[in-house]
């Protein structure tokens, strides 16, 4: 990766405030062409948030979210659902607001082991193959970034090992970043270039390896690192408070959890 180019998004100390609350705050985030970053966190920390705030379906409320110019995204959203009385099939899912060829078509699908599925109706797909199918469709644009929300969510763990091979190698190929969300942590381990960890904010960041080897990761995820549960069991010692602020365990009150260190242990 070229560290001179310029970053396909850019998150600077956003912030979104819905419903009387911060449900992300003081989240820097940047994506540069051939970059895998990936975040990480527990269930509601904020990280599809996050994702849609980068990629332009959320606005910020405080902070800049800034996008290359012409920037072209490949989705897969943590959530797709098709209505049953609505037949679609796997060919016009691909085609869905684009044209490609059968040729192009075919090979997308061919890369996810979907080969020869193009007439079936994507809603008597499996919730595995319908999740390739949707890899296939994030891929065959050959988009600058691909944003993957829990991209192998219902794949079988051979399945998923392939899957994210194949991740890996498209941004070998095209050259594109790649930011996801994963729970899986030697998933993240293995492919990623930089890890976020969330939890309302930034709790720790770094690569792969400053995060494993640093303190705050042993506290984080201490001998329970093996297992990727591990993710969802920070000790925590500190509150988000409705205003945004932050009480600690000591009793103060600050603007913002980070006090010198990169990463910590947190609380919401
Ligand atoms: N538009 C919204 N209005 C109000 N609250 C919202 C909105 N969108 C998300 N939230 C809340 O914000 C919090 C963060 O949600 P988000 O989906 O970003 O979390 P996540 O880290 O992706 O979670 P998970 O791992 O469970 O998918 C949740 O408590 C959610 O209910």
């Amino acid at each position: 990766m070229n560290t001179q180019q310029q970053d396909l998004i850019a998150l600077t100390g956003a912030g979104v405030y819905r419903q009387g609350r911060w449900l992300i705050r003081n989240v820097d985030l940047h994506v540069k062409p051939g970059e895998i970053v990936t975040l990480i966190g527990p269930n509601g920390s904020g990280k599809s948030t996050t994702v849609k705030c980068a990629i332009g379906l959320e606005k910020v409320d405080e902070g800049r979210a800034l996008r290359k110019s012409d920037l072209s995204i490949g989705y897969v959203p943590q959530k797709f659902s098709v209505d049953a009385t609505l037949p679609l099939t796997v060919r016009r899912l691909m085609t869905l607001g684009a044209h490609y060829s059968t040729a192009q078509i075919e090979d997308a699908l061919g890369q996810v082991g979907l080969s020869g599925r193009t007439d079936d109706l994507v809603q008597h797909l499996s919730g595995g193959e319908l999740q390739r199918a949707l890899l296939a469709r994030a891929f065959i644009g050959k988009p600058d970034l691909l944003v993957l929300d829990e991209p192998v969510q219902g794949v079988d763990y051979a399945g998923e090992a392939a899957l994210y091979d194949l991740i890996g190698r498209f941004r070998d190929e095209t050259g594109c970043g790649v930011l996801l969300i994963s729970h899986d942590l030697h998933v993240v381990m293995a492919k990623t270039d930089r890890v976020l960890c969330l939890n309302g904010h930034v709790c720790c960041t770094g690569t792969p390896q400053s995060v494993m080897s640093s303190k705050q990761y042993s506290d984080l995820f201490g001998a329970r690192a093996a297992e990727s549960i591990a993710i969802y069991r920070h000790h925590h010692d500190h509150t988000h408070l409705s205003d945004g602020r932050v009480l600690h365990a000591d009793g103060s009150v600050s603007d913002h959890c980070h006090k010198e260190e990169e990463g910590h242990d947190h609380a919401r």
